[in-house]
């Protein structure tokens, strides 16, 4: 049968994606499930590894079904996975010997601040490009093998494996075969060396990580191994992509040369500049991180974390109830003419870039008796994108590259108001493409160019079309007016020192 499509995984943090493209990069056919979040203390955030597998599993079983296509028509699956994300089983039985710990989740804060204070903390920037803090994967694992009983004696008898979770769908995809991790993934641990490539004996000796438990590294676009049958409807089909999601969405939105820079709204926000063949390092509390490998070269890109984006809304219809749906938000913050001064810092899990402040939390400023509903829901939606401007003046100062657009995606950039918003805070055009989804489609490149599906980047990158471009529409004293307002919100949010529970 002719090999017509390729398929994306995309394992996001609150979702599960399957989605089928066709030669032209067009979907053919897409499934979502959301999947259960577990908040076991304040500050913790937790998957169920099996959970994951099962959503993604369904998710491709009914993206083939819906659109009556046969395994035998793809060429090839690549995989973007949410990152940072830790995941340790048993290899013998395959059973996970904890929650996947969630990228997001702060259980791991004593630990960094115990590797802090014994010096580690120049010697990790060095060497991985990152910080302590926990949202990196290796205090995860350290964490589960100090609380989890007997694991430690197991990981160190060789039976326990880690991996993010590219590396847990793509073992269980391929029947336990393939224990491989991609450089992008690799560079989010804490573990690896991004200017030598390869794990690290120094780190892995300060987290007591057994280097038996660690996938293999190898380059984005590749073929890994092939599905076993059993989980492919009697088909065997070649992994043959993966990246960390935020890096997939780079390739995705073809940011192939240096100086390129896209901005994710999904769970949180990343933006990420390709900085080519060269680790820039931060001045400014920017990451430095492996984008891709791919045609036997690494390319380097500079990064900006946001913890809380998308999931500000969540938490506004989930647990305030505000609303039925996040796209809802988009029509009640334009009910307002502005948030009459109301300032919201979500820092449910503390500040990443530039604060890195893991005791911050949450805060509201500037209510009065007039404060509704309208106004604190467009004040959640501003403060993703006064986040998003801390992170570009950071980018600009390090990379002395000044952005004249940033191209965005991920669900909440189809909100208009907020791109609108972005725009007119950061004063530079805002561009959309019209394949919002661009995390899938960069590991569906990553895949199809590994088969020969797809011929070159440059082939891909003529593929990019602008759905809408959103001008800057503020003067430049309000846009400093506002963002000052946003600024002394910060502080006041990091001066506030509750009890520990
Ligand atoms: N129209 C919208 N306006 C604002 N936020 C939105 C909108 N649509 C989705 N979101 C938010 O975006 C996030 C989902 O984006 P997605 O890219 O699927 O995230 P992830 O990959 O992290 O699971 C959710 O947190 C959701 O609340
Ligand atoms: O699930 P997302 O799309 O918010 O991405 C999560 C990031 O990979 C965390 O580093």
């Amino acid at each position: 049968m002719e090999k017509k499509y390729v398929m994306a995984l995309d394992q996001g943090t609150t979702s599960s994606r399957a989605i089928v493209y066709d030669r032209q990069g067009e979907v053919i056919t897409s499934s979502k499930r959301e999947f259960p979040q577990y908040f076991p203390k304040p500050g913790w955030v937790e998957h169920n590894a099996h959970e994951i597998w099962g959503s993604m599993l369904a998710v491709i079983a009914h993206a083939l079904s819906t659109a009556n296509i046969s395994p035998k028509e793809i060429a090839a699956i690549g995989v973007a996975n949410q990152r940072e994300t830790t995941i340790v089983w048993d290899k013998h039985t395959g059973d996970a010997v904890y929650h996947a710990i969630v990228w997001q989740s702060r259980q791991t804060a004593d630990i960094c601040d115990e590797l802090e204070s014994q010096g580690y903390a120049d010697m990790v920037r060095d060497k991985t490009g990152l910080l302590i803090d926990p949202y990196f994967a290796g205090t995860k694992v350290k964490w589960i093998l100090d609380h989890v009983e007997g694991a430690r004696e197991k990981a160190e008898r060789g039976d326990l494996l880690f991996g993010t979770v590219d590396t847990w769908l793509i073992w269980r995809l391929s029947g336990g075969e393939a224990h491989i991790t991609d450089y992008s993934n690799a560079s989010r641990t804490l573990m690896y060396n991004i200017h030598e490539q390869k794990w690290d004996d120094e780190l892995l000796k300060m987290l007591g990580v057994p280097r038996s438990m660690l996938p293999q590294v190898r380059p984005s676009s590749e073929v890994y191994a092939n599905t076993v049958s059993y989980h492919f409807f009697g088909e065997t089909v070649p992994i043959a992509g993966a990246a960390g999601d935020q890096q997939a969405a780079l390739f995705g939105q073809a940011c192939y040369d240096s100086g390129m820079a896209k901005n994710t709204y999904g769970t949180g926000c990343f933006m990420l500049m390709n900085t080519g063949e060269t680790a820039v390092k931060s001045k400014h509390g920017l990451l430095t991180t492996l984008a891709w490998g791919i045609d036997g070269k690494v390319h380097y890109a500079l990064e900006g974390s946001i913890f809380v984006g998308g999931s500000a809304i969540q938490w506004l219809r989930d647990a305030l109830r505000m609303f039925r749906g996040a796209p809802d938000s988009e029509d009640y913050a334009q009910r307002v003419e502005s948030t009459e001064g109301v300032y919201m810092v979500p820092a449910f899990v503390g500040l990443g870039t530039p604060y890195w402040d893991s005791e911050v939390r949450g805060a509201i400023f500037g209510l009065t008796r007039g404060t509704e509903k309208e106004h604190f829901i467009r004040a959640t939606l501003e403060a993703i994108a006064y986040q998003t401007k801390d992170v570009l003046s950071a980018m600009e100062a390090d990379s002395g590259i000044e952005l004249k657009r940033l191209r965005v995606d991920g669900g909440a950039s189809t909100n208009n108001f907020l791109m609108q918003f972005q725009s007119d805070i950061l004063g530079v055009p805002v561009e959309r493409p019209i394949i919002h989804e661009t995390t899938a489609l960069g590991a569906a490149y990553l895949a199809g160019l590994a088969v020969g599906f797809w011929e070159s980047k440059d082939q891909i990158a003529a593929k990019w079309q602008i759905d809408k471009r959103f001008e800057v529409n503020m003067q430049e004293q309000q846009r400093r007016r506002m963002y000052a307002g946003w600024k002394q919100a910060v502080e006041a949010a990091r001066a506030f020192k509750p009890h520990k529970a």
